[in-house]
């Protein structure tokens, strides 16, 4: 069967190995399995997100994030209306099949991601492999299910309202704090390496937040916080299962919130984390589901909030949940 597809390819991911991986290996499989593939390279971060919103605007059926989970999260955005910039004569960029200005009906296109990043963990959730010739078979199939997705509503110091839209896992605390150390190092480390060196860094930090949180219609409450996870997807920070029982499509959040706890007992939980398996520790970790979580800091603290593996903005936010608001390519059993 063939459809119109629009690649979004973001040449820094990975460390900047997505450029060559692109041109050399990816290309030409898409060009002999996809008739009607338009692509483009990004030269700028959020450039994607418009990207996204464009093709969206001209009625492409599928469209692909190319790179990471940063990039997944920018096409997200674009797609379901929230572009993250506004570009002006980009058109001539576009290769391949040119579609203009056909989606009178205002379709979302179905959403698929080939993992080109550094940690690439959404597709972990998706059941979409590392390995390229297997993602692109998957891609060809089709296959879908319609995902929920996680939205952010964050006032800023101006009191304008800034939206952001996620799909695998946000928080906010240590979680944040980690995004931003990813973010702003050149990930020469690698994969695990870029993570595990960020980690280390929060971790011998060992900073935690006074606020106040609320869940769904209950009592709001006062926490010493160190770290909270508001998980659709299973995993991040580079292949940590943090959430194991997380459902792209059941219509709610798993929570998992940590108070604060001394350097030496942080340490030894970090472990944790990557399993999953908080048993024993009903003390230190909350898990629970929610729909809605509103974090509201205390004492005037900063409070960084994590946006599957970006940090968009800080404390207050408001979390809440769009239940199956996106198709998305996956290969679940
Ligand atoms: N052409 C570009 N030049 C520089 N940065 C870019 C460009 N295009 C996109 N970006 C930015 O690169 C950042 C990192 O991309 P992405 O997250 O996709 O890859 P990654 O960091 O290697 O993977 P992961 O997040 O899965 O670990 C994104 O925040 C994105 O905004």
């Amino acid at each position: 069967m063939q459809f119109t597809i629009f690649f979004i390819v973001n040449p820094n991911a990975n460390s900047g190995k997505t450029k060559l991986n692109w041109v050399k290996k990816t290309l030409p499989l898409i060009q002999h399995n996809f008739e009607q593939a338009a692509w483009i390279f990004t030269e700028k971060e959020k450039e994607a997100s418009f990207y996204a919103f464009y093709a969206k605007k001209c009625g492409y059926k599928t469209v692909v994030a190319v790179g990471g989970d940063g990039t997944v999260n920018e096409v997200v955005n674009g797609l379901l209306g929230n572009p993250l910039v506004f570009l002006e004569d980009f058109q001539h960029r576009i290769h391949g099949y040119l579609l203009l200005d056909n989606n009178i009906e205002n379709n979302i296109p179905t959403f698929a991601c080939l993992p080109m990043g550094t940690g690439s963990d959404f597709i972990r959730s998706l059941g979409i492999p590392i390995q390229l010739n297997k993602a692109i078979h998957i891609l060809k199939n089709n296959k879908s299910i319609y995902c929920d997705v996680g939205v952010i509503e964050n006032i800023d110091v101006t009191n304008s309202k800034n939206i952001r839209y996620f799909i695998n896992i946000g928080g906010a605390g240590a979680s944040g704090e980690v995004a931003q150390r990813v973010n702003l190092s050149h990930k020469r480390l690698g994969k695990n390496g870029t993570y595990i060196f960020a980690a280390v860094q929060t971790l011998l930090k060992n900073n935690h937040f006074p606020v106040q949180i609320t869940y769904d219609d209950e009592a709001p409450f006062e926490i010493d916080l160190r770290v909270i996870f508001i998980c659709n997807g299973r995993y991040c920070g580079g292949g940590m299962e943090v959430s194991p029982y997380s459902q792209l499509n059941n219509g709610f959040f798993q929570i998992i919130q940590v108070r604060e706890m001394n350097k030496l007992k942080s340490i030894y939980l970090t472990k944790r984390l990557y399993s999953g398996n908080f048993s024993g520790l009903e003390k230190d970790f909350i898990l629970r589901t929610a729909k809605k979580i509103k974090i509201i800091p205390l004492k005037n603290s900063l409070i960084p909030i994590e946006c599957d593996g970006e940090q968009p903005f800080f404390a207050p936010v408001i979390f809440s949940i769009q239940a199956q608001k996106l198709n998305v390519i996956a290969d679940l059993k």
